[in-house]
């Protein structure tokens, strides 16, 4: 027979929880305040499952909780709610509490079978089944204890709608969690939109965000939707929080009050039912004492904080997310000697998994389908030139800024010199053709992850062509 305990000083919904489960055959015992909690001698009567609230008048529910899980560890405990303390029923969570509900509770259907998959969960099958999910969305857990309990609750808060404010260094796979969170929702059917908060104007952010009407300003030449009404039902992704200027702060803040907003343009108020998930290189809270950022969008944004650890602090999962990164790559088939994963844990990657995948891919490419690769194999001291931030955008700007150079040089040598050395000027043309066509070379590999069957696609040229302009650029 399963033990049900229900804590809670509303004696009404003590005897209605009684009834209910009473009648599916549960041994259910009420208690309505810290101390008659306290007289229940723990280690006599076994409780298979727990209802505890939050607010109690003679204590706390969290040190009840505490005390529960102390006592009898594999008791599942569900947290009971109002909105107000949604924050501190995702803190229970992380005390050890298996879920929440909000009170006062809308479908009674959903209340039981909130319990019913409690008392079914077998623990093993969920984390396969998780790790599983996580795979799927391009997220590989590893065998930290930190990311794998950062998981595990990325898991449980991806099945409420809260907002979800995700920290952590640059590279460190905000964005991959976004995503797993997004797929482990009931929202994975909908729309994922992901935008850069810090890498635009404030103005196009605006109307990327909310969209305009034709005619809002110069350029809008057709009305067009924004991410929040693309979203709809799913998951806006917005990075680089900290990044909004005060204005976009000003607007955010509204629509998670009011879940309203309006087209730039237009005076017609439209509805989101997104779910919001933030993410920030900075400390938001830290951003908030700076004035930099908005105390009350702060809070509503961060209703769950994930917090995802640096690649430092979890060097034991080096091997694990360089077998994905190789294999991302599609050279299965390559392994890393057992030196060469030294040498890259010895390393403090303060780029995070961006960089170690940076570096995995340029070793690849180097290495040339070596079958296994040593710890010389692998450069970190060339690492000031392993792009950290995202590449593309610097990647095209380098090009760029190449072309330039060399156009202003030419320009140069045009007007000061009297007599044109065409020798060698020509020769620097083939020089600028090398290195033009290496770095797009690699931001084609950066692109596939290093594939080059897909990069030599890409840049419609032979897998040979590719080859001649990566072997130049070995022996350069
Ligand atoms: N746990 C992980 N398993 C596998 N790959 C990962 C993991 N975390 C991050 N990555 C990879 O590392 C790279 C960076 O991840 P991501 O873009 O999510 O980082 P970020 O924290 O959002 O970066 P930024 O701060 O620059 O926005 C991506 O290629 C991503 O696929």
């Amino acid at each position: 027979m399963i033990h049900l305990l229900v804590v809670d000083d509303e004696k009404e919904v003590g005897t209605f929880l009684s009834r209910l489960f009473s009648m599916k055959g549960y041994h259910v015992q009420v208690v309505n305040s810290g101390k008659e909690f306290h007289q229940i001698d723990f280690n006599q009567q076994r409780f298979d499952a727990a209802m505890i609230d939050l607010k109690l008048p003679d204590c706390d529910g969290l040190s009840l909780l505490q005390y529960l899980k102390q006592k009898q560890p594999l008791c599942k405990a569900l947290i009971m709610t109002g909105y107000s303390t949604v924050k501190t029923a995702v803190e229970a969570m992380k005390l050890g509490a298996s879920d929440y509900m909000e009170k006062p509770f809308v479908d009674i259907e959903v209340l039981e079978k909130q319990l019913d998959n409690l008392l079914n969960e077998n623990d093993d099958l969920n984390q396969h089944f998780i790790h599983n999910l996580a795979k799927e969305s391009g997220l590989i857990v590893g065998e930290s204890l930190l990311i794998k309990e950062l998981i595990e609750m990325a898991f449980k808060v991806a099945q409420k709608s809260v907002n979800v404010l995700i920290e952590g260094e640059t590279g460190s796979g905000k964005e991959v969690l976004s995503r797993f969170i997004h797929s482990a929702s009931p929202r994975s059917h909908e729309p994922f939109i992901g935008i850069n908060c810090g890498a635009i104007s404030e103005s196009l952010l605006e109307s990327e965000l909310f969209g305009h009407e034709k005619g809002a300003f110069t350029g809008a030449t057709q009305q067009r939707k924004g991410f929040f009404e693309i979203a709809g039902n799913g998951t806006l992704f917005l990075d680089e929080i900290a990044d909004a200027s005060p204005a976009i702060q000003v607007k955010l803040l509204r629509v998670l009050e009011t879940r309203e907003f309006m087209r730039v343009g237009s005076s017609g108020t439209l509805r989101t039912n997104a779910r919001l998930v933030a993410a920030s290189n900075e400390n938001l809270q830290q951003a908030v004492e700076k004035n930099k950022f908005r105390e009350d969008l702060f809070y509503r944004l961060n209703v769950v904080t994930l917090d995802i650890p640096a690649l430092r602090n979890r060097k034991e999962d080096i091997p694990l997310l360089v077998r994905h990164l190789v294999e991302r790559t599609g050279q299965a088939d390559i392994s890393f000697s057992n030196e060469a994963i030294e040498k890259l844990q010895q390393y403090d990657w303060p780029g995070n998994i961006r960089e170690l995948s940076n570096v995995i891919m340029r070793t690849l490419t180097l290495a040339d389908h070596k079958q296994e690769i040593s710890a010389n194999d692998i450069l970190l001291s060339t690492n000031q030139v392993i792009p950290i931030k995202k590449d593309p955008p610097n990647a095209n700007q380098s090009t760029e800024n190449h072309l330039e150079e060399w156009r202003k040089q030419l320009v140069a040598d045009f007007n000061e010199k009297d007599e044109l050395m065409l020798e060698e000027i020509l020769k620097e043309i083939k020089q600028l053709e090398s290195t033009i066509g290496k770095e797009l070379v690699m931001q084609a590999l950066q692109k596939t992850y290093g594939n080059r069957n897909e990069a030599a696609k890409r840049l419609q040229i032979s897998m040979r062509k590719l080859r001649y302009i990566l072997n130049e650029k070995n022996q350069t």
